[in-house]
């Protein structure tokens, strides 16, 4: 008879590496000697890892946090199409060690863009981070306790602009406001209660808000049930090299899209 210990060790059987979400140090010196090589992904390489993928955001969702691993990691070379790895995970004890242990195949289908959307966006990563904070954060209070919605086109703004009209005037106009300032985060929430889009620089300048998007939607692919602001918002993702994230007022969702394609969805509520 097998133990439990000999019968689960087949979970681990032939990986070839071990992904190790937000170690602890004294978590990730306990692989020290394991016999494969060791990656972490975190949103800083605190424990001094030789392969390391950041992180930018905690993905509450697992699948999410480990696509996002196994993309980064492909994309560092520490993995390739056909390995397989353990990706050591803690789901429901956050900030504490692994409870849990996922087998993976790697392999191109894995690829969901996710890594991709913070890394190779015209936008710098922080800004992107920053931007899903606020659409996060607006997702679970809302306006007064009210629902709201609000569509933030991120990058490649002068070819945005050129896509986009005024609804109304642009608060933003002679302003050098940059996203991540808790104050222009303020004044984003307050802003969201109206019509449009808002527009932001590369390097997270806030160029304009009450921008009423013109792109051509023509073979822009967007989930049924989705109106107008998410139409808008992935068209223009296909027709500049932008991203767009959006917060459906109507189901409370984050949604993030590039090249015209739904890549990231997250639900404030579980954050
Ligand atoms: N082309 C556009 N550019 C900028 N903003 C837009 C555009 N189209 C719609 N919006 C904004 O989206 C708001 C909601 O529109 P609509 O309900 O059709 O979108 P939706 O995709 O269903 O979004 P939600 O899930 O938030 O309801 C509009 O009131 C408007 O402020
Ligand atoms: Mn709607």
């Amino acid at each position: 008879m097998a133990t439990l210990r000999d019968s689960l060790g087949d979970f681990v059987d032939g990986v070839d590496g071990l992904f190790l979400f937000s170690p602890s140090t004294a978590y990730y010196e306990r692989f020290a000697d394991a016999d494969v090589p060791r990656v972490v992904i975190a949103n800083e390489n605190g424990v001094g890892a030789d392969s390391f993928v950041e992180l930018p955001l905690e993905f509450d969702n697992v699948r999410d946090r480990i696509r996002f691993g196994v993309e980064g990691a492909m994309e560092h070379g520490f993995v390739a199409a056909g390995d397989t790895v353990a990706c050591a995970v803690s789901v429901f004890e956050e900030g504490g060690d692994a409870d849990s242990l996922v087998r993976v195949r790697v392999d191109e289908s894995m690829r969901s863009g996710i890594y991709d959307l913070f890394t190779d966006s015209r936008a710098e990563p922080g800004v992107i981070r920053d931007v899903f904070e606020v659409a996060i954060d607006l997702g679970k209070k809302g306006q007064k306790g009210k629902p709201v919605g609000a569509l933030f086109v991120v990058g490649d703004a002068g070819k945005v602009m050129n896509k986009s009209r005024p609804l109304s005037y642009n608060p933003f106009e002679k302003s050098h406001v940059h996203v991540g300032d808790p104050i222009v985060n303020v004044m984003l929430k307050e802003f969201s209660r109206l019509d449009g889009a808002f527009v932001v620089s590369d390097s997270g300048k806030i160029v304009s808000a009450y921008r009423y998007l013109e792109p051509s939607a023509e073979g822009v692919d967007i989930p049924k049930g989705l109106g107008a602001r998410h139409m808008a918002g992935g068209a223009i993702t296909r027709d500049t090299n932008a991203i767009a994230i959006v917060l459906s007022e109507s189901d409370g969702m984050v949604r993030a899209f590039k090249g015209g394609d739904l890549i990231l969805e997250i639900d404030p509520e579980e954050y």
